[in-house]
């Protein structure tokens, strides 16, 4: 039985990027919002996900422009130093892992901020630390993701890193082992190796970053060989152990050790245990399914990672949008995932949109494919990476593209605009192309879709 009984329009349950977007407009909308939070308001992204891990990138970018010099344009003595990495994550990126700003910033909004672990006790009722917060209008779930660490025997006795310890390190180990060749995996391991660390990545598909396009993946493992970071695909890891310094991870047919091991093997979303049989959601529930106005239930919409729509920062911000639509009685445009945009910041990045080849011919449409390398500009800039478009011949406009560029994804954005608006190939064709852009290398692909 809940103490205290609190009554508010709102109720915003986990605030990662789309809930605490969403708590902020429709407090600024003057609705009365309760935003709850266990942890840090703004979610993985600020603090342990996107922004540190880009903070590392760009830092990593610019060692291997540097490293570029020789054969271009002549010497250059470079020194990598984590130093100024780990403190701008602290100072710049994190505030040391303090919250202060964006509690303000979500209070001047107007919105109450609760710090606690919140759970679904009756419709329209969210409890935390015994008060009942009841929600007129609804609530709004986006709880988000906790790395997960596979069933791995002896892995959970040691004291392995996932992405919330790597973003903390203020001093590289010599040598490093990645479970795990998704986007984390890829990301964080090129940083570090990039950093002078000896890097495997060990991987139980059969290839880097499997959800996107095959020629993709060959190209990273190209530019992975390249900078001496060992890949291991297919793997089977038969256990771990951890003994003094070093972390062994055992294979049918080797062993590897290291002196650290980041685990990145994937998300666990948090729905276990917030109350869902309350708004009669399954409570053994892995993703919550979202129609169009993101509703999952009477009186609740859930926004983010735990809607299987994409685990990105920019799809839980679209989805709170459309949340925040429907909460104010707005008359749509309402979810559509057609031209989902992503960007893996590996060097090359690999930016994708919409359907791949294989999804494209999964769901049965007319597939025509074309790929094409990066032109006269990758010529110009010794720079290896390709352009994939996938189309729907029978209506003559692109449902997928990938390009693999060290821009690639920003030349993504025209082809995210091609689908996302349905433009003809045939009037893509014809534009003009700025030479020698990396997007003119676009054109001939477009051309061979004809
Ligand atoms: C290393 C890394 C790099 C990434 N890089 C990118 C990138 O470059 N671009 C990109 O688009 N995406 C990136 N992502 C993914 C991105 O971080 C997530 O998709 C994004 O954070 C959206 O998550 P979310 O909105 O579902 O919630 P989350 O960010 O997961 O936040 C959920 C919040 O809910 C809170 N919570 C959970 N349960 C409860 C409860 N019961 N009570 C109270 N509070 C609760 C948590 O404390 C948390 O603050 C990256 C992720 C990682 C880990
Ligand atoms: N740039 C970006 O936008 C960006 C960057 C990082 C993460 N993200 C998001 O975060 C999500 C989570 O990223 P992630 O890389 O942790 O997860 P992921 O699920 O995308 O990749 C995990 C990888 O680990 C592998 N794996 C699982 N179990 C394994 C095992 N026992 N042994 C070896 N390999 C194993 C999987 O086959 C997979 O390739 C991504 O799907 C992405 O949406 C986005």
């Amino acid at each position: 039985m809940s103490q205290h009984q609190q009554e508010c329009d709102v109720v915003v349950l986990g605030l990662g990027p789309g809930g605490e977007h969403a708590a902020a407009v429709l407090a600024g909308k003057g609705l009365d919002v309760v935003a709850i939070d266990e942890r840090l308001v703004g979610g993985e992204c600020p603090y342990f996900g996107c922004v540190p891990s880009k903070m590392m990138i760009a830092a990593a970018t610019a060692l291997q422009q540097a490293r570029r010099v020789p054969g271009l344009a002549g010497r250059a003595d470079v020194r990598p130093d984590w130093g100024p990495v780990a403190s701008r994550i602290r100072d710049e990126a994190t505030d040391d892992w303090d919250d202060k700003v964006a509690v303000e910033r979500l209070e001047a909004a107007g919105a109450t901020f609760v710090r606690g672990r919140g759970t679904i006790t009756a419709p329209r009722e969210v409890t935390v630390d015994g008060t009942a917060y009841v929600a007129r209008r609804g609530i709004v779930l986006n709880t988000g993701t906790t790395p997960g660490a596979p069933p791995i025997d002896g892995l959970a006795e040691t004291p392995f890193w996932t992405n919330r310890e790597i973003v903390k390190v203020t001093e590289l180990p010599a040598s490093l082992t990645v479970i795990g060749g998704g986007p984390i995996g890829c990301e964080l391991a090129q940083v570090l190796a990039t950093f002078g660390v000896a890097v495997t990545v060990v991987e139980v598909a059969d290839r880097l970053i499997a959800v996107e396009e095959p020629e993709a993946s060959d190209l990273l493992t190209r530019a992975f060989a390249a900078q001496g970071i060992e890949v291991v695909t297919g793997a089977r890891i038969q256990r771990v152990e951890h003994a003094g310094d070093a972390f062994t991870v055992v294979l049918d047919d080797r062993e590897i050790v290291s002196e650290r091991l980041l685990v990145a093997a994937g998300r666990r979303n948090n729905l276990a245990g917030i109350g869902l049989e309350h708004v009669g959601l399954d409570p053994e529930a892995r993703v919550l399914e979202p129609d169009q106005r993101m509703r999952v239930a009477d009186g609740v919409w859930a926004v983010g990672d735990i809607t299987g729509k994409g685990a990105f920062t920019h799809v839980s911000m679209y989805q709170a949008d459309v949340v925040v639509r429907d909460v104010l009685g707005e008359d749509g445009p309402w979810a559509d995932y057609r031209a989902v945009a992503r960007a893996t910041f590996t060097a090359p990045e690999i930016g994708s949109v919409g359907l791949s080849e294989a999804a494209a011919r999964q769901q049965g449409l007319d597939v025509r494919v074309a790929t094409g390398d990066l032109g006269s500009r990758g010529w110009l800039a010794k720079e290896e990476g390709l352009v994939k478009l996938v189309a729907d011949r029978s209506r003559g406009v692109l449902v997928g593209a990938c390009v693999v560029a060290s821009t690639g994804g920003e030349v993504l954005s025209m082809l995210a605009t091609a689908i996302h608006a349905e433009i003809p190939i045939a009037t893509l064709a014809e534009m003009h192309f700025a030479y020698p852009t990396f997007y003119r290398a676009v054109q001939p692909v477009l051309r061979d879709l004809l």
